[in-house]
């Protein structure tokens, strides 16, 4: 069973909450409250101050395709069932022209288009984060880079407004192993598309999501919009997504769905799942909306140009 699901059977009681699961608390973890002005990093200026959080702001945009559960009459295949284990699932399909209009990286820029799924490289017993996740039950968005936190209608800036702090509040065994398996879906990727896992660079925003049914407070809140990741987020050549709850058994709807012409095919989360896709309009997608419970992944993304590339988010 994993720890973040019983974290947030006590931080978030829920109908689908099995009796006997043990109460746990997270006492290290303080509340930022309603931030002081001055520690508060609004979506923009963390934006401004260099790409900073983009996430589902941009994604209206994108708008114009039906949204909430799968629309009627579309066909739709699953691609990847929870209850799946999957090892290397790969579908190819042709790439889009998105990265024509980019700086090419011969090596790295996808020549190879698809998306992938496997259960395989990460198990479910490592997914533990505690640290991060005392944030995640009051906040909708943790990006690991900026320290932005997403709560209510504001931005927090996490690492501003702890200050040296951070270090007793998030722990290095979660930034390790994040480090750890950003490296894995790293090395992942670069084997099922053929190139070099040196060829590409971790790319912002890194960011830990939790999504549910209650109402959006802010557009960033919105995740369900359809939208192209490479449109979105401009660096992405490489998306991945590590799901950290399962589908039907701590929520319901939250289903990932490509948006190809013919049919929608879905990703069912998984916990320890790693999904992953080439970024441009070739995978369009969007996720469902979240009908009960709470959601919980990490999506974390490459690019192949070292200009947009980051370092592995740091504690301090
Ligand atoms: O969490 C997911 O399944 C998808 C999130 C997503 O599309 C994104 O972060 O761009
Ligand atoms: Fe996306």
């Amino acid at each position: 069973m994993l720890w973040p699901r019983l974290l947030w059977s006590v931080a978030a009681p829920s109908r689908r909450t099995p009796p006997g699961r043990v109460p746990l608390s997270c006492p290290r973890c303080p509340v930022p409250g309603r931030p002081r002005p001055a520690a508060i990093l609004l979506l923009l200026s963390a934006a401004a101050g260099g790409g900073g959080l983009v996430v589902w702001s941009r994604l209206r945009a994108q708008d114009g395709i039906t949204e909430g559960g799968i629309p009627a009459g579309g066909v739709t295949e699953v691609l990847a069932h929870r209850s799946d284990n999957l090892r290397d699932k790969f579908v190819e399909i042709p790439c889009s022209e998105d990265y024509d209009s980019h700086k090419r990286f011969e090596g790295c820029t996808p020549r190879k288009c698809g998306r992938g799924v496997t259960d395989a490289v990460i198990t479910r017993e490592e997914l533990i984060f505690p640290s991060f996740f005392c944030f995640l039950f009051q906040a909708s968005i943790l990006d690991l880079h900026s320290g932005a936190l997403s709560m209510g209608k504001h931005f927090v800036n996490l690492y501003r407004y702890f200050g040296d702090k951070i270090q007793d509040i998030f722990t290095e065994e979660d930034f390790a192993l994040y480090r750890d398996v950003r490296q894995r879906i790293q090395q992942r990727i670069a084997q099922v598309f053929g190139i070099s896992s040196s060829a590409m660079y971790l790319t912002k925003p890194t960011f830990f999501s939790r999504m549910n049914s209650t109402e959006a407070k802010t557009t960033h809140d919105e995740y369900w919009h359809p939208h192209v990741d490479k449109v979105t987020y401009g660096s992405f050549d490489y998306t991945s997504l590590l799901y950290l709850s399962d589908y039907s058994e701590d929520f319901g709807g939250g289903r990932f769905l490509f948006m190809d012409a013919d049919s929608n095919k879905t990703v069912e989360p998984r916990a320890g799942r790693v999904s992953f896709f080439t970024s441009g309009s070739e995978n369009l997608h969007r996720v469902e909306k979240v009908q009960w419970g709470t959601r919980f992944a990490i999506t974390i993304s490459f690019t192949c140009d070292p200009e947009y590339g980051i370092g592995d988010p740091l504690l301090g």
